[in-house]
């Protein structure tokens, strides 16, 4: 059977490696053994990382870098940083940091460390995301942040220079942001030798991790001016929590949304009490999964046993226990009757939402979270027993040519499958449902994997066999480099074609950035960032949600990933302010920063493109968003008037949230807050001077709505989605 891993087997372990002057250490293997409910001390003590409490903290001290790689769930990420602390080096007001490559990991780790510690979120242990710092400049001691958060705090703070550790976690997933922070980290670390970094992974390539913080020149072992080895360390944590089985679908499944949807309900009909969760690839995969699960329950003959044995008080009291959330989700109240309780789980939904997934499963129930890889890492489900893994995933890829960057539902990586099957087996055994086989036998097959399910439209053959790495290809590797550069460029990095990446981007892709923001009037003849006006793009933080669940390809403009900036929509905004329309402006940013306002899920195709009619106006998309708005407040802010009008009420509230931040952004930047009324025209100018890289003309002899782009006559059109696609057809545009 093609099992690309098993639990229980042997991970190969990382050997010395003299050549390239890394340094191995390994201690004893820890046999792990069953939590039961032990005080939090013991459970700490439990955990595999405890039997190397000595070894990290003997090699931080001695070595510049560190770079431990642990089972998932075998304690890095909470344990430690205690440690650290424990040893001193959060002494005389210097900080420990540890940076996730998501929000709500960051969130979630910062408040079991602080539950661990027994402090006060906030005080001694506290976390900072974009638009959220909840530290204490004088009492934190260990800080929870974003990898673009702390790349922000070197715009005033260049050597960071409060932070004795910085822990580099879950560098396996190579974001945009990880690979800027760990290049200028190192030129950090020549500046500052006394820093000390760990760059920490359950699923890490160590040796080539390792190699690209050997410094440049030699210096051997014996060490510099702080008595500490220049040489990276690499450690090894064996042993892990609990075990997770590990399960593979026999065939190629044509579908694997409803297999995963079957799954759920298998699991549910005979395998024992415990949560479920399960991976998609974004809102629209999960909000059918929800709907699909809502029509399979209800046909599902055990199930409605299960409904009719379970007393009417039981399933009152799950519903009050779950009602303040759930009015909006009548699926979920159904399931509820099932004794399930489906939720979802992705960027775009208000943290109030996202939160539901942490609460206690109801005594008698159980849990289904259907999440993106927003779940991936670092995140400890409590009930989390089963994990069923699609073996897909959202993801970028940028193709500088043409200058178009789509976001597509493509094979995760191995790495990937292990980090989710992680999920399970932290707080008692678990079981993993794997349908990540489907790919190995296309494989075989030489098959396109774009045969399944017709859900990986541009996903090639070659692409796989060719170019899927175990650890899946660096972001920056595949993204628009436009944000990335400017935030380089706002830190002083000049020479950016020279610097030192962990993995380098193409260089078309860098030209094709310094074009964009040479166009946009953010850089200058010598590409340096003009001022005032590229120093006011640089400060706005980027608006977009994670792009890892995250954008519709027909947001094809340079949405980047979290905490950093997005210079086209910066630059609407500041536009906004000459032009008097920045509240329309910055309500148009919100939206574009969610996948979707539209509700795809609930009825037919042709009922939702009725539904956006009713909203769209003759300007295009923009100008439509500002009606949907408008109509949501009218309705103060109603679920039912969301429904009614195939409105995604998730996204809404997420669109407010963001929108409150952005308005607080833009009054620090001194933009006035003013609103243009009816008068559209200047809407549109706002939004030209943003986005006019993208601008293109309408073919006069197309009669199939064939526009080319006015840079580089690139053959685009209308996306079916948008309220100009039925006019476009009709000949109307
Ligand atoms: N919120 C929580 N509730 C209960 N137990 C938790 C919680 N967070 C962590 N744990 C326990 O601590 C263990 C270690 O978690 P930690 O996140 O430190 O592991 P890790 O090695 O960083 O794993 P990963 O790489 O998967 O994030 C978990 O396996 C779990 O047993």
């Amino acid at each position: 059977m093609a099992q690309f891993w098993k639990p229980g087997t042997e991970r190969p372990r990382i050997l010395d490696d003299e050549e390239g002057g890394v340094l191995f250490y390994s201690a004893s293997p820890s046999s792990s053994s069953g939590f039961g409910y032990a005080s939090i001390e013991k459970q700490r003590q439990r955990l595999p990382v405890y039997k190397y409490r000595t070894a990290i903290l003997y090699l931080v001290e001695t070595h510049a870098t560190t770079i431990i790689v642990g089972e998932t769930g075998s304690g890095k990420t909470t344990q430690i940083p205690q440690y650290l602390k424990e040893a001193g080096w959060a002494d005389g007001g210097r900080v420990i940091a540890c940076t996730q490559p998501r929000r709500l990991a960051v969130q979630t780790v910062a408040s079991r460390v602080a539950e661990e510690m027994d402090v006060k979120l906030g005080e001694e242990v506290g976390y900072t995301i974009r638009f959220e710092d909840n530290t204490n400049s004088s009492l934190t001691r260990i800080k929870f942040l974003t990898d673009g958060v702390l790349l922000r705090e070197m715009m005033n703070d260049p050597l960071l220079s409060k932070y004795s550790v910085i822990m580099v976690d879950e560098a396996h997933e190579r974001s945009l942001s990880t690979d800027i922070l760990l290049g200028l980290l190192k030129k950090i670390q020549r500046r500052r030798p006394e820093l000390r970094l760990i760059i920490a992974s359950a699923t890490i390539e160590a040796k080539s991790m390792a190699s690209f913080f050997q410094p440049r020149r030699r210096r051997g072992l014996e060490g510099d001016e702080h008595g500490s080895s220049t040489e990276p360390a690499i450690l090894s944590v064996e042993g892990r929590g609990y075990n997770v089985q590990i399960f593979y679908v026999e065939e190629a499944v044509p579908d694997y949304l409803r297999a995963a949807v079957t799954t759920v309900l298998s699991i549910h009909e005979q395998d024992s009490m415990g949560d479920i969760l399960v991976f998609l690839t974004g809102q629209d995969d999960i909000d059918a999964a929800v709907q699909l699960l809502t029509e399979e329950a209800q046909n599902s003959k055990k199930c409605s046993s299960d409904a009719l044995q379970t007393s009417k008080a039981t399933i009152k009291g799950a519903l009050d226990f779950y009602m303040p959330f759930q009015e909006k989700s009548v699926c979920s109240l159904r399931l509820a009757e099932h004794r399930l309780i489906v939720l979802p789980l992705y960027s775009g939904l208000s943290r109030a939402d996202q939160d539901l997934v942490f609460l206690p499963t109801p005594r008698g129930k159980r849990k289904v979270v259907i999440s993106t890889n927003i779940a991936e890492t670092s995140l400890t489900l409590e009930g989390i027993v089963y994990v069923v893994d699609s073996g897909f995933s959202k993801q970028r890829f940028y193709n500088p040519i043409t200058d178009i960057e789509n976001l597509v539902v493509a094979p995760i990586s191995k790495a990937s499958a292990r980090q989710r099957a992680g999920r399970a087996g932290r707080v008692r055994p678990g079981r993993c449902y794997s349908c990540t086989y489907i790919l190995n036998v296309l494989h075989m097959l030489q098959l396109p994997v774009s045969l399944i399910g017709g859900r990986n439209r541009l996903y090639t053959e070659e692409y796989y066999v060719n170019d899927m790495s175990a650890e899946g290809i660096p972001e920056i590797q595949r993204s628009n480099l436009v944000s990335c550069v400017i935030q380089l460029k706002a830190l002083g990095i000049d020479n950016i074609l020279g610097f030192d990446w962990p993995a380098s981007p193409s260089p078309e892709a860098m030209i094709r950035a310094l074009e964009i923001l040479y166009s946009l009037g953010v850089l200058d003849d010598d590409a340096k960032l003009t001022s005032p006006a590229g120093f006011q793009v640089a400060e706005i933080p980027l608006i977009t949600v994670d792009s890892s669940d995250g954008h519709s390809m027909y947001d094809v403009s340079c949405h980047a990933r979290c905490d950093n900036t997005d210079p086209m929509i910066s630059k609407m905004i500041l536009a906004s302010n000459q032009l008097g329309c920045s509240e329309e402006i910055i309500t148009i940013a919100a939206i574009l920063s969610i996948q979707s306002i539209w509700d795809s899920v609930g009825g037919s195709q042709k009922k939702l493109d009725e539904a956006k009619m009713r909203f769209a106006a003759a300007e295009g998309d923009h100008v439509t968003f500002l009606n949907v708005y408008k109509g949501f407040l009218q309705s103060n802010k109603s679920s039912k008037w969301c429904h009614k009008n195939f409105v995604n009420y998730h996204a809404m509230k997420k669109v407010v949230e963001i929108r409150e931040q952005l308005r607080r952004v833009a009054q620090q930047l001194g933009i006035v807050l003013k609103s243009c009324e009816s008068d559209m025209q200047v809407v549109r100018k706002a939004v030209t001077t943003g986005f006019f890289a993208y601008a293109c003309h309408l073919e006069a002899y197309s009669h199939n709505g064939m526009y080319k782009t006015l840079r580089s006559s690139q053959e685009v059109y209308i996306h079916p989605s948008s309220v100009l696609f039925r006019k476009i057809m009709k000949g109307e545009c």
